[in-house]
């Protein structure tokens, strides 16, 4: 049986073009897939959502690495941005932006953490961070500072109890340390060729293929 998926979205299902541009050849492959999809990103939570709504499939979303999660018309959030926002605030006292211009798409919808550019210096921003309690975690696309007992696994617990299901259905996809946790929860795991050391060290295998080509095949393969 085709078994249920989680996917991350950047460096993942995109075209690794430099750009966040997801392959429209992975719309299909989701759209079509026979059981349950879980996109689990670190990304605010309209972005995953909005990706379902375009793709065409019920929305099962783990946003901001866990920190929001959505199933079965429940949406529950787990911990809260002022932490996060105090250590903004004194990096941006500092001298130093969070690097997303004016409008800041990125954090505008954001409810538990606060990411930032990774053309902004890291150091400061982890020893604020570590101030707070907080961690600093690298996707490879942004730093995120969240709480460290926030991930992409505890929320894909979250989502199976939504769905009564066996956590360890499913078989997850991801590209960096943000998907570690989904990697250690789920029964089976797939690096992408051009997933970060945490993700490779954790995935059960490394797919050849690198983004979404990756995971054209491994979706090609397992159903
Ligand atoms: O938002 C990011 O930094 C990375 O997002 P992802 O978890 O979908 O790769
Ligand atoms: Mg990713």
């Amino acid at each position: 049986m085709t078994p249920p998926i989680v996917v991350d979205i950047d460096g993942t299902i995109t075209r690794g073009d430099g750009s966040s541009a997801v392959d429209p050849r992975a719309f299909e492959e989701l759209r079509e897939w026979p059981a349950p999809v879980v996109i689990a990103t670190g990304k605010a939570f309209p972005y995953p959502v909005a990706l379902c709504q375009f793709v065409g499939i019920d929305p099962l979303v783990i946003a901001e690495n866990g920190g929001v999660v959505l199933a079965g018309d429940e949406i529950r959030i787990t911990g809260d941005a002022s932490a996060p926002h105090e250590v903004a605030r004194e990096y941006r006292e500092a001298g130093y932006d969070l690097g997303w211009g004016k409008s800041d798409l990125v954090n505008r919808w954001r409810e538990t953490e606060v990411a930032v550019n990774r053309n902004s210096p890291l150091a400061p921003l982890e020893a604020l961070a570590a101030e707070y309690g907080l961690e600093v975690v690298d996707t490879g696309y942004a730093y995120h500072v969240k709480d460290p007992t926030i991930s992409k696994g505890k929320g894909l617990r979250a989502v199976c109890d939504a769905l009564d299901r066996p956590v360890e259905e499913f078989v997850a996809i991801g590209d960096s340390e943000n998907d570690v946790s989904t990697f250690e929860a789920v029964g089976r795991s797939f690096a992408v060729a051009n997933a970060d050391a945490a993700a490779r060290a954790a995935a059960d295998e490394i797919i050849e293929g690198k983004y979404s080509a990756g995971v054209l095949s491994v979706l090609r393969s397992l159903r």
